[in-house]
């Protein structure tokens, strides 16, 4: 069974509430990693693959099949090298992830984000509720070890750019322990 130890490449979690900046964050981090990364928007994968049963009207969005989800993430994860791009995290088995990225942000920021998005009323007012509560950095602290999971502020470009900074300094010391580089 493949887990940290056995991986060439790191799998990375990058988390947060919609509007967080989570796929900004993940193509940024794919173009400028030093190793080749890929990023899975985990939400259009369930589209594309049909891994749901249906889509809630009332809430706008899937009702995600976690069984299949899990099916079709395994074997991509053994590899290594993935950026798992999702709002929730906890459904991820903990062999599978070698770092937590929940990314923050003011929640009238955030407000502005999802409005200019388009979403319902009522889905700004409950991912805005779960920003400000600290829904994600509480699922990510209560499902991985404290060392793996990092919280970021997402709010300006400069946080965008030195954020990503941040991950590839990680990953050059993810390879460095392993004695993975060159
Ligand atoms: N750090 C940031 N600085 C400025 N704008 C950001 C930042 N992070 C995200 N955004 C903007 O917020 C919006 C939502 O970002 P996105 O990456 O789609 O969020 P998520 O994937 O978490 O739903 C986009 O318009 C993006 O350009």
């Amino acid at each position: 069974m493949a887990d940290g130890a056995s991986r060439t490449s790191p799998n990375i979690v990058i988390t947060g509430t919609p509007g967080t900046g989570k796929s900004t964050h993940a193509q940024l981090l794919a173009n400028e990693s030093p190793i080749p990364l890929r990023h899975i928007n985990v939400g259009d994968l369930v589209k594309e693959k049909g891994l749901h049963d249906g889509f809630d009207e009332e809430w706008q969005s899937y009702s995600v099949d976690e069984d299949k989800l899990l099916d079709e993430l395994e074997p991509l994860t053994a590899e290594g090298g993935i950026i798992l791009d999702w709002h929730t995290c906890d459904a991820f088995p903990e062999r599978w992830v070698d770092l937590v990225v929940v990314l923050r942000c003011d929640h009238t920021k955030l407000w502005d984000r999802l409005e200019k998005r388009g979403y319902p009323l009522k889905k700004i007012q409950e991912n805005n509720e779960a920003e400000i509560m600290n829904v994600v950095i509480d699922e990510a602290r209560s499902s991985y070890a404290e060392e793996i999971v990092v919280e970021l502020q997402s709010e300006g470009m400069e946080d965008l750019e030195g954020n990503v900074a941040r991950i590839v300094q990680w990953i050059q010391a993810w390879q460095n322990d392993r004695g993975t580089t060159g």
